[in-house]
């Protein structure tokens, strides 16, 4: 069931709280999911020397506060360079709160600037629409320039030019396609075909990797890695996903592969993270 029911009665304040509290929950989901590969969950740190489930849980509630002055600042907002800029700025103080908590670490880069994008679009419109048109009204608001954005060196940018592949940047920009063509569908359809909850979560995650140039991943063990990934997910998901025992048995030495290979898909942790949040803001078309 959709949450944002009677939306459009609320008051900015109510509803830049209500886009605050469910962007932090997406993020808190997303890293308790379990089991997922390379990833910190409630299992383990996954492939991450400096992270545990208790500092990301730490670190999304550390950023509700720059979702809801995203959320406040979009209310009703027309998508333009003003816009932009201030939420740019937001996000950069939600970056600095992040590291402040984390002591440094990087946790959530990623999902500041996705759900970050997320939460603006969906308080610019004052009703309920589909995951469609947020991601489309995203990708309006991330090509437009920030002109206070500092040149700043990043291993995900790095990434990009190295393999001439689309980063974070590109994703949010070309109107998320992982999560409207991977995520959200493989999310709906596992739950339509019987799989509990986490299994179509994590099926979710799976399809996004099955395609995602995850700068993560290339950073961490380069482009054999990506590929192996890729491949990995998409047989998992082709022999009926990690609800089945086929499946399973894959997922297993997939999820033993990455450890042993330093792998962590960060970037589709984070869309996946998105996915919930669209999943459960937005009507399906
Ligand atoms: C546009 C920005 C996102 C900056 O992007 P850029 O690529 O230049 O910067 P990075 O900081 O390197 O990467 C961004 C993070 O996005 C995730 N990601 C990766 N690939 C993709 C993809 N194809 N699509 C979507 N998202 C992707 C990923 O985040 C996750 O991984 C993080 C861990 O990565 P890393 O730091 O490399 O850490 P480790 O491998 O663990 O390092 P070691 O342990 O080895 O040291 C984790 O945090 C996940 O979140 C990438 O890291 C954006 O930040 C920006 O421009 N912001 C400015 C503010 C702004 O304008 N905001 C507006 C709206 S909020
Ligand atoms: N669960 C997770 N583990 C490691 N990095 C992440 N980035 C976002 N979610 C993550």
């Amino acid at each position: 069931m959709n949450t944002l029911a009677n939306f459009s009665t609320k008051s900015a304040q109510d509803k830049a709280m209500q886009l605050a509290n469910l962007a932090t929950q997406a993020l808190i989901d997303e890293a308790r999911l379990s089991p997922k590969p390379g990833l910190v969950d409630r299992r383990s740190s996954g492939a991450h020397t400096d992270l545990t489930l208790n500092l990301m849980e730490e670190s999304a509630y550390s950023l509700a506060d720059a979702f809801y002055e995203m959320a406040l600042r979009g209310w009703c907002s027309p998508i333009n360079v003003v816009l932009r800029r201030e939420i740019g700025r937001i996000g950069r103080d939600g970056e600095k709160q992040m590291m402040a908590v984390t002591g440094g670490i990087n946790t959530h880069r990623g999902a500041i600037w996705s759900l970050g994008l997320i939460v603006t679009a969906l308080a610019c419109v004052d009703e309920v629409v589909s995951a469609e048109k947020i991601a489309k009204l995203v990708g309006d608001l991330a090509n437009l320039p920030d002109v206070n954005a500092p040149k700043v060196f990043s291993k995900g940018l790095y990434a990009s030019k190295k393999y001439c592949v689309p980063g974070a940047r590109e994703e949010a920009q070309q109107g998320f396609p992982h999560i409207i063509k991977f995520g959200l569908p493989t999310l709906r359809e596992s739950r339509k075909a019987g799989a509990n909850e986490s299994q179509a979560q994590i099926n979710a995650l799976l399809a996004i990797m099955s395609s995602l140039t995850d700068t993560c991943v290339l950073s961490r063990a380069g482009m054999s890695a990506l590929k192996y990934v890729q491949q990995t997910s998409k047989a998992i998901l082709a022999v009926g996903g990690v609800a089945t025992e086929k499946g399973q048995a894959l997922f297993g030495s997939l999820d033993k592969q990455m450890l042993v290979s330093n792998i962590s898909p960060g970037g589709a942790a984070d869309l996946l993270a998105a996915t919930l949040l669209l999943d459960r803001t937005t009507v399906i078309q």
